[in-house]
Order: C-alpha cells, then sequence, then structure tokens
C-alpha cells in the first residue's frame, strides 16, 4: 500500500473531450461498509476512441469496470450511455443498449457451431429472438455480421465446429466475436490477458487493436502500462479509486502525479 495520499496527486478535473461522448460517468462512487473503493469518477469515453483504464494494485479498476457494465450499483453519481442515464439498469439492460463487455467464455452456447453463437449475437441486436433460430440464409444481415466477426478474430475457417470443441484461446477469440457482432457502442474489456503467459500476448494484443481499427469504442481496464502503449488514444489513470489524471499516452506518462502514484509498481 502506497503512503502517498490521494488527495494530494489529484490534478485539474479530467477537461472535456472535443468527440462526442459515448459514455460518461458523473461523480461516480461505490462504498462498502462506509469504505469508499471508488470516489467520484467523471470520465468521459469518445466515440471511437480507445480508452485505457491503468492504475496499481487495488487504485479499483475492477470496482470502476463493474460499476460501467452495471455488476455494482453505484453508491453515488451516475452513468450515460449515449446521452442516456443508465446507472440503474442491469447488465443485460446495458447490452441491449449497446455496452459489450467480453472474455465470459462461460457465456457461450457450447452445443452450437461457432458461427451459430455469433449470428445469434447479431440477430438479437438487429431485433430478432435468439431463442427463434431459424434457418442460416445466405442475404441473412445476422449471418453477414457474424461471418465479419468471426473474420476479424480470425476463426472464419472454424465457423461450423461446435464451439464445445475450441480450445480456451479460442473460446476467448469466439467470445470477442460475439461482443463485436453486436456492434456495440462500447465494448469494455477487463484485463483481457489475464493470466496468459507471455507468448500468447501479442496476438491477443493485435486482435484487440484489429477490433478498434475497425472502429469500435473499447475501453479497456489494465493492470500493465506496457500492454496499452501504442494501443490506447487515452490512458486513465486509477489510484486509490479516484480518477488521478486521464489523457495522451505521452501527457500521462510524463505526469508526475502518475510516476509518484506508481512508485514501486513498473510504470
Ligand atoms: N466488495 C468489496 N468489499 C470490500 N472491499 C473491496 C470490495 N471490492 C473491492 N474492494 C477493495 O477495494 C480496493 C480496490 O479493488 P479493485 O479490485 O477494484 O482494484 P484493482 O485496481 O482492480 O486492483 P488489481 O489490479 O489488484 O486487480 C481493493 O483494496 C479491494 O480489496
Amino acid at each position: 500500500m502506497s503512503s502517498v495520499d490521494t488527495h494530494d496527486l489529484r490534478g485539474p478535473a479530467v477537461p472535456a473531450p472535443a468527440g462526442r461522448p459515448v459514455m460518461r460517468t458523473s461523480g461516480l462512487g461505490f462504498a462498502v461498509g462506509g469504505v469508499r473503493i471508488v470516489s467520484d469518477v467523471d470520465l468521459d469515453v469518445r466515440q471511437g476512441e480507445f480508452l485505457a483504464v491503468i492504475g496499481p494494485n487495488g487504485a479499483g479498476k475492477t470496482t470502476l469496470f463493474n460499476l460501467l457494465t452495471g455488476l455494482y450499483r453505484p453508491t453515488s453519481g451516475s452513468i450515460e450511455l449515449a446521452g442516456d442515464d443508465v446507472t440503474r439498469l442491469t447488465p443485460a439492460q446495458r447490452a441491449r443498449r449497446g455496452m459489450a463487455r467480453s472474455f465470459q467464455v462461460t457465456s457461450l452456447f457450447t452445443h452450437l457451431s461457432v458461427l451459430e453463437n455469433v449470428r445469434l449475437a447479431a440477430r438479437a441486436h438487429l431485433g430478432g429472438s435468439a431463442r427463434l433460430l431459424g434457418r442460416i440464409g445466405r442475404g441473412d444481415e445476422a449471418v453477414r455480421r457474424a461471418e465479419e466477426a468471426l473474420e476479424t478474430v480470425g476463426l472464419a475457417d472454424r465457423a461450423t465446429e461446435t464451439a464445445a470443441n475450441l480450445s480456451h484461446g479460442n473460446k476467448r477469440k469466439l467470445d470477442l466475436a460475439i461482443a463485436i457482432a453486436g456492434e456495440p457502442r462500447v465494448l469494455l474489456l477487463d484485463e483481457p490477458t489475464a493470466g496468459m503467459g507471455a507468448d500468447d500476448l501479442p496476438p491477443v494484443i493485435d486482435l484487440i487493436g484489429r477490433i478498434h481499427a475497425r472502429g469500435t469504442t473499447i475501453v479497456m481496464v489494465e493492470h500493465r502500462m506496457d500492454l496499452i502503449l501504442g494501443l490506447a488514444d487515452r490512458i486513465a489513470v486509477m489510484h486509490h479509486g479516484s480518477l488521478l489524471a486521464c489523457d495522451e499516452p505521452d501527457t500521462v506518462m510524463a505526469d508526475p502525479t502518475v510516476q509518484t502514484a506508481y512508485l514501486g509498481e513498473p510504470l
């Protein structure tokens, strides 16, 4: 635990973005038993950007992520998605409004084919019922989206395989394809490389970069600064539950308050 006092470190308010915010938090906070885990976070996510949320161990990154996706109910403040207040909405309701989160391999229909898994997600977002499988038609928009998503994640050649047969790594890719097939307003990723060996990191980082390059707005929580340099348009730094800085990577890296917050941690 760092002995640095958060209030000494907090810089000026995060400047309003020039682009249209796709997601915005105002005074967002979360407390448990009177202990504040996340305090007063004002964050704008711009259309099409890659925003990385970093911070040392215990900074509140995962808690912030859970607040954004709806797993936790904030004890103060609000969250907007495309201008609508979603603070009280469940994760499923937020998902329907275009907030996707990924690396939840458990949500796969393992008995269905890879393509069917993605097609159902695309169809659900297009307004069809995910329960009515129907026939796969060539002109079907859901199929088009599914195939494009599988192409993006590198699973196009596995489309007809049963999802259960995929390796764990490929199930993660399938899960990402499901997330992007719905063409989300924003894709939230919580430490997507956690638990991976060094050899597995470059392809995953490359894949996330490709998803961003196709126009998807991404918010990625990550402990390691080195993994997000080269990907992130802006970096938000959490420390002791507060937002310490939010700016372009060069500015954040040069910020002495950020350097101090990471004292003893690799930047
Ligand atoms: N439900 C909870 N009840 C009590 N304390 C909590 C709860 N959730 C998180 N905390 C504490 O709040 C702090 C922030 O936790 P959080 O997991 O959000 O940090 P983090 O930045 O994601 O850390 P890491 O990089 O280690 O995963 C930690 O000290 C954690 O122990």
